[in-house]
């Protein structure tokens, strides 16, 4: 399987940044100051390069990924164990923030059992029922899952994409739920970028100050534990002890969307944490990648700083679930609709400056 993982990231191509002066050419002839509308024009020129001469973001999907984390057993979160599930059903009877947003972006979602604690779901139609394990090993003690587990994982977000794409889908949005995944995000993001549990450890969703130098030492321990493996910077071997089930689809989301060559929106702390391991398999996937939000998690505006990402919204969130991605995949959307439908100097008898 890890084969051919490795054959299928031989596929990514590169995203060929030389089609942005193209795509700007065309932005600076429409009737506004060049480059006066920022970012907008930032985003309608990366992903005119992505698409490779067009700028359709829409119809856009977000992904949300849900799984367990043994580690909750250790105290690390400030809410049980069953809000996972519960949560789960609540975005199949769309009472949650990610479907109230995604509505009001005209974003489709779908939300995928990868590793929620417990029986599968009844069927519905907007759940991808997948579940690979019941929850993850308590990385304090263990390893999150096996390395056959994680891959299979990762190739379910790749074959997400795949499906998508299949489907008319042309840009995606990743999203979460798992109750203790800030722990397990923190502690790859120590593995990975070298980071200390003091710097990076924050609230969650919503621990005391108390309960946060608890989570720290949790995380210290776990990093401890598999410190031999973390000195191989083994990407793999480092999600499959430290991870999530759906950390790890999330991570073969994003490899999926740069192997199909659509842009992906990344949400919060957690879903950052999937993007940091996509990219130490295969850096290329980074010019694929925009960053929905600067999440209030602690850590993430120095994460953020650290992997060269800017976070197109400060809107102080700290939810998951994908509710930022479905933000800024409307600011997505409106950044195309920019460059394909406002008139030119010409078209609208407008004088160009010098
Ligand atoms: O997206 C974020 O930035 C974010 C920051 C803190 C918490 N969360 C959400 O809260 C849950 C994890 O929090 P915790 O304290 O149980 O690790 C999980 O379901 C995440 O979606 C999400
Ligand atoms: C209620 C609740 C909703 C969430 N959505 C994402 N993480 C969450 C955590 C909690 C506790």
């Amino acid at each position: 399987m890890e084969e051919k993982l490795f054959n299928l990231l031989k596929n990514i191509k590169p995203v060929d940044l030389s089609l942005k002066e193209k795509a700007y050419e065309h932005l600076d002839n429409l009737t506004k100051p060049p480059r006066s509308l920022g970012k907008l024009e930032e985003i309608a020129a990366r992903v005119f390069a992505i698409q490779e001469g067009k700028v359709e973001p829409y119809p856009a999907r977000i992904y949300t990924c849900a799984g367990d984390h043994g580690v909750v057993q250790e105290g690390v979160s400030p809410y049980p164990q069953e809000v996972t599930r519960q949560m789960v059903l609540n975005f199949l009877n769309e009472g949650a923030a990610i479907n109230v947003l995604c509505k009001t972006s005209q974003v489709d979602l779908k939300v995928v059992d990868v590793g929620v604690k417990g029986e599968p779901f009844p069927q519905h139609k907007n759940l991808i029922q997948q579940k690979i394990r019941s929850g993850t090993g308590n990385i304090a003690i263990e390893k999150a899952m096996r390395k056959e587990e994680c891959l299979k994982a990762i190739f379910l977000g790749i074959e997400l994409a795949s499906n998508a794409q299949k489907q008319g889908i042309k840009s995606l949005g990743t999203g979460e739920m798992g109750i203790g995944n800030t722990t397990s995000s923190t502690a790859l993001y120590c593995a990975f970028l070298n980071l200390s549990p003091e710097e990076t450890t924050g609230a969650g969703a919503g621990l005391d100050n108390q309960a946060i130098q608890h989570k720290i030492q949790i995380i210290k321990k776990a990093l401890n534990l598999h410190s031999k493996t973390i000195k191989t910077q083994d990407p793999l071997e480092i999600l499959s002890s430290l991870g999530g089930l759906e950390i790890a689809c999330l991570t073969g989301l994003i490899l999926g969307a740069a192997l199909y060559k659509m842009p992906i929106v990344i949400d919060g702390f957690i879903s950052t944490a999937a993007f940091v391991c996509a990219y130490k398999l295969e850096p290329k996937i980074k010019d694929y990648a925009f960053f929905s939000h600067l999440s209030a998690e602690k850590a993430h505006k120095q994460i953020l700083e650290k992997v060269g990402a800017f976070p197109l919204l400060h809107l102080d969130m700290r939810l998951g679930e994908g509710t930022g991605a479905a933000l800024a995949l409307f600011l997505l959307q409106a950044a195309a609709n920019i460059f394909n439908n406002m008139a030119t100097f010409e078209q609208a008898g407008v004088a160009s400056g010098k």
